[in-house]
């Protein structure tokens, strides 16, 4: 029998979260059954998304949700057999059992030199977001200027560099001088410290004179509603999420952004990437591709250990990161 570690939400975030917010707990899995197999986990994903969907998607004492890279090392169904990797969203687990009709296998023919771990991010959920919210959301055409905000995350650096792969201007915005230097590493055009510059407006204006025709939204709040005014005509907005609202224990207020949509006539569509996931294996092996060929990097902040979860889950959150977070191991 294995004994599988598993990091539980003790009790629901309130504002940030707290490491005594977690539990680890240890739990006995049974063998695997016929079409089961025993999972071990190699490479474990921490998201933003976890914070809000914590709230409703699970209840105080469950594991905390989450994707992970797992190698099958019992195996009891013919698809999956002992020694392949496939990624699960069995959470934050060690060790799992479960039905190889819940795994997705890890993309075919997976370069030997192509960590594993960006099956979670540029090579994963993280990277077709990107890649959805920019083709399928805001259309993007070569030549238009592109913003995006959180831009050295796990989502925004591959939006940018997606965004130069297709002969777009992209600015980008992040909140450490480290960070700018990696996105003008990755070809941004432009990139600014939202936290350092004295008006987020004019940082905006001098970045794309012009106006923005597309703008990959990761962090609403007050960010959106000062891009709102220098969209173009016609221009697009992905809302791909609102982290600076996540951890929020009071609603923010902000002017009404809205009206800028109504008079500009502009499109602003929340989207998941799970709308497109009939397209993930075509669009994962363009993402491969594009990785392969050396047009698009991937920076990752590995954190060592199952027991630093927490921690790099907490990290994430803050800002620590360039990149996509994981923790190996
Ligand atoms: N709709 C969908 O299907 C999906 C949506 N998402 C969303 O995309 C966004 C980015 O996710 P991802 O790239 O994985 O996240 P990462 O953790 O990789 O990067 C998030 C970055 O957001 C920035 N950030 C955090 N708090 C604030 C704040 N208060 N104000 C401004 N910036 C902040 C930080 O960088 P810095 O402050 O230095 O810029 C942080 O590093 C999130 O909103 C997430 O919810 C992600 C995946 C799928
Ligand atoms: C406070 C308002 C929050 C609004 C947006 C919240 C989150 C956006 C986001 O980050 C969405 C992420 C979606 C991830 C998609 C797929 C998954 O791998 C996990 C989904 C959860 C699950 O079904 O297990």
């Amino acid at each position: 029998m294995v004994v599988s570690l598993a990091w539980t939400l003790r009790q629901h975030f309130q504002g940030f979260p707290k490491p005594s917010d977690f539990q680890l707990k240890k739990e006995t899995l049974p063998e695997p059954e016929d079409g089961e197999v025993l999972l071990e986990a190699v490479f474990l994903s921490v998201d933003p998304y976890m914070r809000p969907y914590s709230r409703n998607m699970m209840k105080e004492g469950d594991v905390m949700i989450g994707e992970q890279v797992a190698k099958v090392i019992k195996s009891r169904h013919p698809s999956f057999p002992v020694g392949c990797h496939v990624t699960s969203k069995c959470g934050w687990r060690s060790h799992w059992v479960c039905a190889g009709a819940e795994l997705i296998p890890v993309l075919p023919d997976w370069p030997q030199d192509v960590s594993l771990s960006l099956a979670l991010g540029a090579i994963g959920m993280p990277g077709l977001t990107a890649l959805y919210g920019l083709e399928e959301v805001c259309g993007i055409k070569e030549g238009e200027t592109l913003l995006v905000n959180a831009a050295a995350g796990a989502v925004g650096s591959i939006v940018g560099q997606i965004g130069k792969i297709k002969g777009c201007t992209v600015v980008g915005c992040a909140g450490t001088d480290a960070k700018l230097a990696y996105l003008k590493e990755l070809g941004f055009d432009r990139a600014f410290n939202y936290k350092t510059v004295t008006s987020l407006e004019d940082a905006l204006k001098e970045a794309a004179p012009n106006g923005y025709d597309c703008y990959f939204e990761n962090v609403g709040g007050h960010f959106s509603s000062a891009v709102m005014p220098q969209m173009r005509e016609f221009g697009r907005i992905a809302v791909c999420g609102s982290i600076s609202m996540y951890n929020d224990t009071t609603p923010q207020t902000g002017p009404y952004v809205h009206s800028h949509m109504v008079f500009k006539q502009l499109k602003m569509e929340g989207f998941l990437c799970g709308r497109w996931k009939h397209k993930n294996q075509e669009s994962l092996r363009r993402l491969m591709s594009w990785l392969t060929e050396g047009k698009l990097k991937s920076c990752e902040h590995v954190t060592s250990g199952f027991d630093n979860m927490p921690a790099a889950f907490i990290g994430m959150l803050k800002g620590d990161n360039i990149g996509k977070a994981v923790v190996k191991v």
